[in-house]
C-alpha cells in the first residue's frame, strides 16, 4: 500500500507470483527479477534453487526490508539496488526473467522489452505481471494483445495462460483500499519465448 492507501501489491497475488516463478524457472539456470515488492516471486524463485538469482530493486525502504530479511546473505542471490533503467548495463544474460515494477507506466515496460534480446538467453523464458488495465475486461484484453504484438516485433511469441482468480478475491481483500487495481475473474499469465525457439 502506498501512503495514500492506494494498493500496489497485495497478498492475494501470492499464487500468481508462484505461477510466474514456475514459468521463468522452468529451464533452471540464471534468473533475473525486477521489482522485489513483498518478495513473493523471489521467495518462490528460491524454491527452484536457480544457479543465480539477481534482484533489482529501487526503493530504499524495500531494499532495507530485503536486507533485514536476510536476502543479502543468500548464496545464489545478487541484489542490485537502483532503478533498472540506471543499472541495466550491469546485467548479464539470463535463462528466466520476470518484470514487475507495477507503479511504473506501460511505457517503462515497453522500454524494458527493447533490452530483452540482449538479456534473455536463447531458449530463455520471459514473463511480466499482467496488471494492464486490470479494472476493465475489454481494455485488459486489448492491452494483452498490444503487448503480445510488441513482443512479436522483437522476435518473441507470447502465450497468455488463463488462471482463475475469483476465489482469491472476496470483498474483504479490498477493505481500506482506495483503488481496486484488479477487478477481473481471470488472470492471463504471459509466457514469452523467442519465436525461433518456440517453433
Ligand atoms: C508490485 S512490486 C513487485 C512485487 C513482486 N513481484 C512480489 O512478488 O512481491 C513493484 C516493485 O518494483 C519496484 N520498482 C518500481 N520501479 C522500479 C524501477 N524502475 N527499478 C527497480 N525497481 C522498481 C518497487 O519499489 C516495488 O518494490
Amino acid at each position: 500500500m502506498d501512503s495514500d492507501s492506494k494498493a500496489i501489491m497485495m497478498a492475494w497475488e501470492k499464487p500468481l507470483m508462484e505461477a510466474h516463478a514456475k514459468a521463468v524457472c522452468s529451464n533452471g539456470g540464471h534468473i533475473l527479477n525486477i521489482g522485489f515488492g513483498m518478495g513473493l516471486v523471489d521467495t518462490a524463485i528460491q524454491q527452484y534453487a536457480p544457479s543465480s538469482h539477481t534482484i533489482i530493486e529501487a526503493h530504499p525502504e524495500v531494499y532495507d526490508r530485503m536486507m533485514r530479511a536476510g536476502w543479502g546473505e543468500k548464496e545464489n542471490v545478487k541484489i542490485i539496488f537502483g532503478r533498472w533503467q540506471d543499472v541495466i548495463s550491469k546485467l548479464e544474460t539470463y535463462d528466466g526473467i520476470f518484470f514487475d515494477t507495477y507503479g511504473e507506466y506501460y511505457e517503462d515496460m515497453r522500454e524494458f522489452h527493447q533490452h530483452l534480446p540482449r538479456l534473455l538467453k536463447p531458449g530463455g523464458i520471459y514473463s511480466f505481471f499482467n496488471g494492464l488495465c486490470g479494472g476493465n475486461p475489454f481494455f485488459h484484453i486489448v492491452y494483452g494483445q498490444l503487448v503480445s504484438l510488441e513482443l512479436e516485433s522483437l522476435g518473441y511469441s507470447t502465450q497468455l495462460i488463463p488462471l482463475p482468480v475469483k476465489d482469491c478475491l472476496g470483498e474483504s481483500v479490498w477493505e481500506g483500499v482506495k483503488q481496486k487495481y484488479w477487478q477481473l475473474d481471470t488472470y492471463y499469465l504471459p509466457v514469452c519465448q523467442s519465436m525461433s525457439e518456440s517453433e
